[in-house]
């Protein structure tokens, strides 16, 4: 007879929700999403208050040297989710709009997107207040490095292991994996992902969150029974995940019509020049001065007609003001929370296909992954394994998650957040802990 894992049922009180109520709180984005599937779940009610909260929060101070010789002090958060799969995993960004609220629901979706593409990680998310654009090289560095120091006491392979985020890179990773390196006084690749590849980075790891969509979106239009070729597609944020997913989805046939950044955006039914914007990008800063069709804002964007639409820019962009005018046939989540909850039932009822973030964006952390694996193993793969495993493991977690909504009659995002909270609950309950 199979080991009864039954937990016994607890009698703690549900907690008071009332701090969360704004729609657009990421935090609440993601609980009500989380108390949704648990539902449908019939969660162990003991398992279901360890899931709700965070197991570890950390604010730090962060005094830099500012070039002018003015001291300023930085407020910097690391939060770790839940650790119950393995290692704490996520990543950094540096913004004005950081807070805790936003960091710890950062790092709860990384433990679901963790266990949704079945990594061995749990989740988590830092972050820096400030505004990077406006700082130089060395400013950027003192920082990096001091918000590092403060912070690693959580840092290690075994333990948590960061990777970019929106406004960090490959050279910020350098410089945590360097502090950290210094501390313990021996080289610790495997400490961070998303480094440059000449130190122990991963082939493919720059492209891989945009690959990773581009695999979700063509499985998502074969599903509907839609061609690759010729579908029109709108792509809002031009960083890293929107540029890389614009640039892949137009090798696969698709014509990009739409594209946008902070500075605006422009609209071309003719099909945009992709190549032509990411060059101007990493010459200009941003899309500003392109030229690159009709001019139009972020807002008309989100609405444009097109069979996809990927929001690869920022939380809250899709809500329940501008939901009901949303035209795509398919929405592929780039970017983290770019849906409010109250969004959710608006989409639904007008028949649009959701790849929820915690799936769609899910191929960033699985080549962190493959990278964190390399480091660690000390042997390191040709970019087509690596790119070929990404496939394989991207294309599986979208049937996984689609076989599930269709046997429990749930849209996509109920059914990532079932599987990956039946596995996190499930580690729960063979470990026999509750925190
Ligand atoms: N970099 C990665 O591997 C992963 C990133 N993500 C998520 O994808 C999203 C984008 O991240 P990255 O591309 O890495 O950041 P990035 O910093 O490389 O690019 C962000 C882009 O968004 C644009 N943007 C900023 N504010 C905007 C606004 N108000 N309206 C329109 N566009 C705006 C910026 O101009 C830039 O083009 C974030 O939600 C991030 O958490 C998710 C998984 C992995
Ligand atoms: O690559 C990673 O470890 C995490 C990337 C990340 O922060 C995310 O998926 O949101």
């Amino acid at each position: 007879m199979a080991t009864d894992l039954r937990l016994p049922t607890s009698n703690i009180v549900l907690p008071d929700k009332d701090r969360f109520l704004n729609e657009e709180n990421p935090f609440e984005a993601m609980m009500s999403r989380f108390d949704r599937a648990a539902a449908l779940l019939d969660l162990d009610p003991g398992i279901y208050q360890v899931l709700r909260h965070p197991e570890k929060q950390i604010t730090v101070s962060v005094p830099v040297m500012m070039d002018n010789g003015e001291v300023r002090v930085f407020t910097g958060h690391r939060v770790l989710y839940n650790t119950s799969r393995g290692p704490a995993k996520g990543g950094i960004r540096f913004d004005m709009a950081v807070n805790l609220d936003e960091v710890t629901a950062l790092a709860a979706w990384m433990t679901w997107k963790c266990a949704v593409v079945n990594l061995p990680f749990g989740g988590a998310k830092g972050g820096v207040v400030c505004d990077p654009l406006q700082m130089s090289v060395g400013e950027l560095e003192r920082l990096t490095r001091r918000y590092t120091a403060g912070i690693i006491d959580t840092l290690g392979p075994d333990s948590d292991v960061p990777a970019p985020d929106v406004n960090t890179n490959e050279r910020v990773m350098a410089w945590i994996m360097d502090t950290y390196s210094m501390h313990v006084r021996h080289t610790v690749t495997a400490v961070v992902t998303g480094k440059p590849v000449e130190m122990g980075g991963s082939l493919g790891r720059r492209e891989a969150t945009g690959r990773g969509v581009m695999f979700v979106v063509r499985e998502a239009l074969a599903h509907l029974g839609r061609p690759m070729a010729g579908a029109t597609v709108a792509v809002q944020g031009f960083g890293n995940v929107g540029s890389v997913a614009a640039k892949l989805l137009a090798e696969q046939g698709c014509r990009i019509v739409g594209i946008s950044d902070r500075t605006g955006g422009f609209h071309n039914p003719e099909g945009i020049d992709v190549a032509a914007a990411i060059a101007h990008v990493q010459k200009h800063k941003s899309l500003d001065g392109f030229n690159g069709g009709d001019q139009l804002s972020n807002e008309e964007l989100l609405e444009l007609d097109v069979d996809v639409l990927v929001p690869a820019a920022l939380e809250n962009v899709i809500t329940s003001k501008n939901a009901a005018r949303v035209k795509a046939r398919i929405i592929a989540e780039g970017a983290n929370g770019p849906t409010s909850a109250g969004a959710d039932a608006i989409l639904e009822e007008k028949g649009i296909f959701v790849i929820p973030d915690i799936l769609a964006n899910a191929g960033g952390v699985t080549v962190s992954y493959f990278e964190w694996v390399q480091d660690r193993g000390g042997y390191f793969w040709s970019e087509d394994t690596v790119n070929e495993r990404l496939r394989d493991i991207m294309t599986r977690s979208f049937q996984d998650v689609l076989a599930l909504s269709r046997q429990h009659r749930v849209n996509m995002r109920t059914a990532a957040y079932m599987l990956s909270i039946t596995r996190v609950a499930t580690v729960h309950k063979l470990r026999g802990i509750y925190a």
